[in-house]
């Protein structure tokens, strides 16, 4: 194995933030695998800034190249390129959910097996990781990361099946949670997603060869066809043949059920040209701002968008009401996503530094603000505050999704309860209040639901994973035990 990294793996990050997501790619077959993998992984950046990783095979060695940071950081040059030879490869791009932000833990995680190697790369969390990594260790496993990805590469390496696809189906098939997740060998490429599909993975095809990737952006950026969604519970298995062609085997191994879509991939996390569970990401967020006009109406003068993620709904909420759409607010694209960062402090920071209000556009009107979500409150805050030093007369601030009361222990990594806005204040009022807005209201879960499948939610058999708006978890929660998932691997807390 070609270890090429050498980037530090301090981690002074607190267990408390709001993450985002993973994004994984992976390719089987062509000759410009690395590249285009790289290439995925620049449209999936969205989904993950911490670090990426990509790990190749020629038909002799495994490669890899992991790096702390974005892609453009490191996989713009052509000499990194030049060490990730070979026609197989998958790809990551990273925000911690389990295991701290270090080297050891960037993916994908690689692991000689008696009969090869095998690299895997991860999109979600698992909810029983930390209780099967305690056996693991107990029965004589030396963990090399903090990562819960890497237990499902000591239960492959455990597994009593002969074929590493089986080992592979044995692994996930322990692991609860969320997941979607690639695979490599020396000669293939395996696609996994959880039983109730909660993290998205769709399968395309560029010059015949399958690629498998977290949303269709990545699929357009390489002029890559879609071909499908991987299924909940599916396991698609990719295998280059003796004679050079790719055979494909779709399984189920798991009883069926039925799938249940993160809704926060259209609320927040998803771009919006992807298509999502066979839905435009973009339309879905237009819808959630028409509803959100009808279930809470104001007059006023101007529309603003919160951007980049408010900007669809708003538009949205502009059609329906017939309330002008402006660009009140100047975003600065040289600053992240905010709700990522470390520290409250310089998550207002940033905040602060993003966003500009456009003074013409506001100055003595009624401004609808429309956010996608509030979390913490961190930006609502600043932003009310920053729209009425520019003049606005009054602030209405709407929100295209409920409130939000409860953390994700599938891939997100919300904040603790107690530091969710929404368990703070007694009311809506209280919230209004605390923000220095004139009125706030939040779109109702059929609002959103509606938005997004197009009918109510099912209260029996919800259609979507939604419990940070419902507390309804789609699997229980083995790890959990009252605990705060930054406190569960305290015990590993280290610096590398
Ligand atoms: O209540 P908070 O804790 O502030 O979190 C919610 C905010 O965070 C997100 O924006 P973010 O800046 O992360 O990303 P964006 O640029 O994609 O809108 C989201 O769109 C809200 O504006
Ligand atoms: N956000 C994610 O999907 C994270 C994947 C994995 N749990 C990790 O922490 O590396």
């Amino acid at each position: 194995m070609n270890q090429s990294h050498s980037f530090p793996t301090d981690d002074p990050l607190d267990g408390d933030t709001l993450h985002e997501e993973c994004g994984v790619f992976g390719i089987l077959g062509h000759p410009d695998a690395a590249a285009l993998t790289a290439l995925g992984l620049h449209a999936l950046q969205h989904r993950g800034q911490e670090a990426a990783g990509i790990v190749s095979f020629d038909g002799k060695r495994f490669y890899q190249e992991r790096h702390m940071g974005l892609v453009g950081d490191h996989y713009t040059n052509p000499m990194t390129l030049a060490r990730l030879p070979g026609s197989i490869s998958i790809g990551h791009t990273r925000y911690s959910t389990t295991g701290e932000v270090a080297m050891r833990n960037v993916q994908p995680l690689f692991a000689e097996l008696e009969e090869g190697g095998i690299a895997v790369a991860h999109n979600g969390n698992f909810t029983n990781g930390l209780t099967l990594r305690r056996q693991i260790i107990a029965t004589g496993a030396i963990c090399q990361s903090t990562s819960d990805t890497e237990v499902v590469l000591h239960l492959i390496a455990r597994s009593r099946h002969a074929s590493t696809s089986d080992r592979f189906i044995d692994a996930i098939r322990q692991m609860e949670g969320g997941y979607s997740m690639l695979a490599m060998t020396r000669t293939k490429l395996i696609a996994a997603r959880d039983p109730t599909g909660i993290r998205p993975l769709v399968m395309g095809e560029l010059d015949g060869k399958p690629i498998f990737c977290s949303e269709t952006c990545a699929l357009d950026i390489i002029g890559a066809k879609f071909i499908r969604d991987v299924e909940n519970g599916e396991v698609i298995i990719c295998e280059i043949q003796p004679d050079g062609s790719i055979s494909i085997d779709a399984r189920k191994p798991g009883k069926p059920q039925p799938e249940r879509l993160c809704l926060f991939e259209y609320v927040y996390f998803a771009r919006p040209d992807s298509v999502v569970g066979g839905r435009n990401v973009y339309t879905t967020r237009k819808n959630m701002g028409m509803n959100l006009a009808k279930e809470a109406p104001v007059e006023a003068e101007v529309v603003v968008p919160v951007p980049d993620g408010g900007t669809p709904a708003a538009l949205g909420y502009a059609q329906e009401s017939g309330i002008p759409f402006e660009y009140g607010i100047i975003r600065n694209h040289y600053v992240g996503r905010t709700f990522i960062e470390p520290t409250q402090q310089i998550r207002a920071f940033g905040v602060k530094l993003k966003h500009s209000a456009n003074r013409a556009m506001i100055e003595g009107k009624r401004v609808v603000l429309v956010d996608d979500s509030i979390v913490r409150g961190t930006t609502s805050l600043k932003i009310v505050q920053m729209i009425r030093e520019a003049g606005a007369r009054e602030v209405h601030l709407r929100v295209a999704s409920p409130m939000i009361f409860f953390p994700d222990f599938y891939g997100i990594d919300t904040p603790d309860a107690d530091k969710l806005l929404a368990n703070q204040y007694a009311d809506v009022e209280a919230m209004a209040k605390y923000i220095g807005a004139d009125s706030l209201a939040f779109l109702s879960i059929d609002g959103l639901y509606r938005a997004v499948g197009g009918e109510d939610r099912n209260p029996a058999r919800p259609q979507f994973t939604d419990h940070y708006f419902t507390g309804d978890y789609p699997t229980r929660l083995l790890d959990k035990n009252g605990e705060s998932m930054g406190n569960k691997l305290s015990m590993l807390a280290s610096n590398g």
